[in-house]
């Protein structure tokens, strides 16, 4: 499902030109400031840049295997490939959005996968598949621009990869709820995305028969799918590092930083 064909009538043209995107969210554009396309959409993806750039940090202080710090820094590549995206509506952008989806899917794969190996052990022909699935996805992308196609690919991945958390879950029964929350947000946010889709016009008309900017912030859905997509995928790599560090009988924890943002503090190597 695609929102493509709205607000054809009013377009605003500001700083980055006219869209050459595939796709176009609802938000309305250029309203806020010329710089920036959609700005709700854009500042919406701190979430996916931020934790996961501390994380990223944290985990490689740690010395945590480089997979968990990759599967931080794929979220992380999403978020700024997104910014760029929902700022300029340039088509290169959105391919910096959709294709690292693609990859930072099967990098969490690839560590949820391995969570119960010996160090260093990996599955060669694992890592094949995902190289594969990853170059077709995406030379077709590059070809048939369709994002129905996008979406299938990344919607068919996720759930392959909860079907390893599944797995995962067997072994270590402790991660359920972290597990769970991890699910909950993200299929949250899905349904979110799918109302702005099918009732984008209805939104619209709340946002242009109010003048409350808490109205105009609260119906931007694509933007709060950003949100509870991306603390979703966050507990997903928490939940991912914390069944590999009870596999290797490393202390580990999950602490709420400030009471407020959890994350899996990690003992000392020993
Ligand atoms: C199950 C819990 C954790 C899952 C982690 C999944 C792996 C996440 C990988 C990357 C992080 C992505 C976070 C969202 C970024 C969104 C950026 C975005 O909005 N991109 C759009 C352009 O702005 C792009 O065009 C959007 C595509 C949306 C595709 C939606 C596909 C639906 C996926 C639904 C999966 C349902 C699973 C059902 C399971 C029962
Ligand atoms: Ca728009
Ligand atoms: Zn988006």
């Amino acid at each position: 499902m695609a929102p493509s064909s709205f607000a054809k009538d009013k377009q605003i043209i500001g700083f980055w030109g006219k869209p050459t995107s595939t796709l176009d969210w609802c938000e309305e554009n250029y309203v806020k400031t010329v710089y920036i396309a959609e700005f709700w959409n854009t500042i919406s993806n701190l979430i996916m840049i931020l934790p996961p750039f501390v994380c990223a940090l944290y985990y490689w202080h740690k010395k945590m295997e480089m997979r968990y710090v990759w599967a931080n820094i794929s979220l992380l590549a999403v978020g700024v490939g997104s910014w760029m995206f929902h700022m300029t509506l340039w088509y290169e952008m959105q391919l910096l959005d959709e294709l690292p989806m693609i990859y930072g899917t099967c990098v969490f794969l690839y560590a949820l996968h391995h969570h119960a190996t010996p160090v260093k052990q990996k599955s060669y022909p694992y890592i094949v598949s995902l190289v594969s699935v990853s170059v077709l996805v995406t030379v077709v992308y590059l070809q048939w621009k369709n994002p129905v196609f996008h979406q299938v690919c990344y919607a068919a991945l996720v759930v392959f990869l909860l079907y390893e958390a599944i797995l995962a879950l067997k072994n270590y029964p402790s991660i359920k709820p972290i597990v769970l929350a991890s699910l909950c947000f993200y299929l949250f946010g899905f349904f979110l995305w799918n109302v702005d889709n099918v009732f984008c016009s209805n939104l619209r008309k709340m946002r242009s028969s109010s003048d409350s900017e808490l109205v105009t912030a609260a119906t931007q859905l694509h933007a709060w799918w950003h949100i509870f997509t991306g603390y979703g995928t966050y507990l997903h790599i928490v939940f991912s590092s914390q069944a590999r560090l009870l596999h290797l009988k490393r202390e580990c924890k999950i602490t709420k930083l400030g009471n407020f943002w959890p994350y899996l503090s990690v003992g000392e190597k020993s």
